[in-house]
């Protein structure tokens, strides 16, 4: 039996190939970054023959500095950023046009429209998800009206649309020598297009986006064991191996967090930050602002929904601190900055940089800095700015209580901005709760293992992956409850500060 379950973790900047161990342990890893296209505000471009190529490459050396073959894996999963949407030509294997990124917000026409003509309660019934530039339908709806020749050849079957793990699954497995055109219920959740309940694309929410049928792929579970297809000889690791495991990055991250019980969360800070909460078998409706979406689907058991809170902006504020503003110099300084000053000397700084996703939905925020005066430095920027990803997360967890009854007695986190000791900290602080990160702190990857690895029986069950999980670190609240409660009601006001900034019609 082969040692190993490698994984393809296809992200919004980045695409990792990694390779785990019966005990979840990473044994080895390769990571290539791929240009981000701007082509104009609000746009946001990937290149698919990029990504594919590295995604090739990444394998292939992460396999050779392990001197590692096909038959060293017991089988291969794949996770990807979600909703970013690609169309490409099934005869040439060319797409027709870059892949549209989930923070594209190109689409807010199309999307405000929708409930302006009465379509947005039967989305927000039958997809989980409130009409917004965020999901995969819109673009596709772009490309189709946009892009020359698309509209004919999608429906003539020529056409077809895939999140980045279609397009890697079909590249995998043959591309246009019989590459197989699939995706997993967790991705095509994020479409706008798939019931909830049934599982399928829904014909009324195809027309919403006029969007042919032919063009979709086909929907299998998150973990299946009859397959995605076989990652083919010629391909990245040099030999056949099965590919059993797909799933979307947050997805696979709740998996890797083994949050496998009704009542578990877990909260990942990347880019953005998104917090899933396993709700079960049962479909759980979000009156204050989350997505419903799938978490998972083992097999031909019933699938298990989340619901969820979506953040546009979090690390990727840090990031405009060390880009656009220069106040530092790498991400890890945000941490030094802010740790200069005591507190944030009054500076709230609310990033709607993309409008608000969770729980406002409200694209026509955008970001604002409020409560300066003379006194304050660049520290207590920095130090807001790392607030402000936490009040983001604690609006989402408010928001979480109010649907489901759920109060979390500690909260599992993961991601690039988890390196940073003072805002796990001022994270305890602000939510009031103990906050904890796991040894293996690539959940996204090895999620996408443990479904590929239990389809296969690498791993006998959930039960064997939950003892795989060890804390590395935990923080514990400090502020009493006067200050956690100020403090967030002065976070709340300066969110209303950034509504109705822009018209979006
Ligand atoms: N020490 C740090 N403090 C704050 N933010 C950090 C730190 N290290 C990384 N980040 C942020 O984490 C993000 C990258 O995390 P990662 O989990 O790799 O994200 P993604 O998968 O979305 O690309 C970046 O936006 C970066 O600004
Ligand atoms: O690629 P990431 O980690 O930034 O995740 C992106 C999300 O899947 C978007 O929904």
């Amino acid at each position: 039996m082969a040692d190993f379950v490698g994984a393809i973790d296809q992200g919004t900047t980045s695409t990792r190939f990694m390779i785990f161990d019966h005990g979840g342990n990473e044994v080895g890893r390769h990571q290539l970054e791929h240009e981000q296209i701007l082509p104009q505000a609000g746009w946001v471009e990937h290149n698919p023959i990029e990504i594919w190529e590295r995604t090739v490459a990444v394998a292939r050396t992460a396999m050779g500095k392990l001197n590692l073959g096909a038959t060293d894996l017991a089988a291969l999963g794949i996770t990807n950023q979600r909703e970013t949407t690609v169309v490409w030509d099934r005869r040439t294997g060319r797409p027709y046009y870059n892949a549209i990124v989930w923070q594209d917000t190109r689409t807010d026409r199309i999307a405000s429209a929708l409930d302006r003509e009465g379509k947005g309660d039967v989305i927000r019934q039958k997809a989980g998800l409130p009409p917004a530039t965020y999901f995969s339908g819109g673009k596709i709806q772009w490309i189709l009206e946009n892009v020359d020749g698309v509209r004919e050849a999608a429906e003539r079957g020529d056409a077809i649309f895939g999140n980045t793990d279609s397009w890697l699954l079909w590249n995998l497995t043959g591309g246009v020598d019989g590459g197989r055109h699939v995706t997993d219920v967790t991705n095509a959740s994020r479409t706008m297009l798939m019931n909830l309940e049934t599982l399928q694309w829904d014909d009324e929410l195809l027309s919403f986006f006029d969007i042919p049928r032919a063009m979709l792929p086909e929907i299998r579970p998150s973990s299946d064991p009859s397959g995605y297809g076989v990652c083919r000889v010629s391909g990245p690791l040099g030999g056949e191996v099965s590919i059993t495991g797909d799933l979307g990055d947050q997805q696979a991250a709740t998996v890797g967090q083994v949050c496998f019980n009704v009542g578990e969360a877990k909260n990942t800070y990347g880019t953005g930050n998104f917090m899933l909460l396993n709700t079960g078998t049962e479909l759980v409706r979000s009156s204050n602002g989350l997505l419903t979406t799938v978490a998972y689907q083992l097999g031909d058991a019933a699938p298990v929904y989340a619901l969820e809170g979506s953040i546009a902006v979090t690390g990727s504020a840090v990031q405009w601190l060390r880009d656009q503003l220069r106040i530092i110099g790498n991400a890890a300084e945000s941490e030094s900055l802010a740790a200069q000053v005591e507190d944030n000397g009054g500076v709230y700084f609310v990033p709607a940089f993309s409008g608000l996703f969770a729980p406002y939905w409200r694209s026509d925020a955008r970001g604002a800095i409020v409560g300066l005066s003379r006194y304050n430095t660049n520290a207590h920027i920095a130090r807001a700015t790392l607030e402000s990803i936490c009040y983001q997360s604690r609006d989402v967890v408010e928001a979480m209580r109010e649907d489901s009854g759920v109060t979390l007695d500690v909260l599992k986190v993961d991601g690039g901005v988890t390196a940073n000791n003072l805002c796990m900290q001022l994270q305890a602080d602000v939510l009031g709760v103990p906050v904890s990160r796991p040894v293996v702190a690539e959940t996204t990857a090895l999620g996408a293992a443990y479904a590929a690895g239990l389809a296969v029986g690498f791993w006998k069950d959930v039960n064997e992956l939950r003892a795989n999980w060890n804390e590395s670190q935990r923080w514990t609240p400090n502020w009493d409850a006067e200050q956690r409660e100020s403090g967030y009601g002065r976070w709340k006001k300066a969110v209303e500060r950034t509504l109705g900034w822009v018209d979006v019609g």
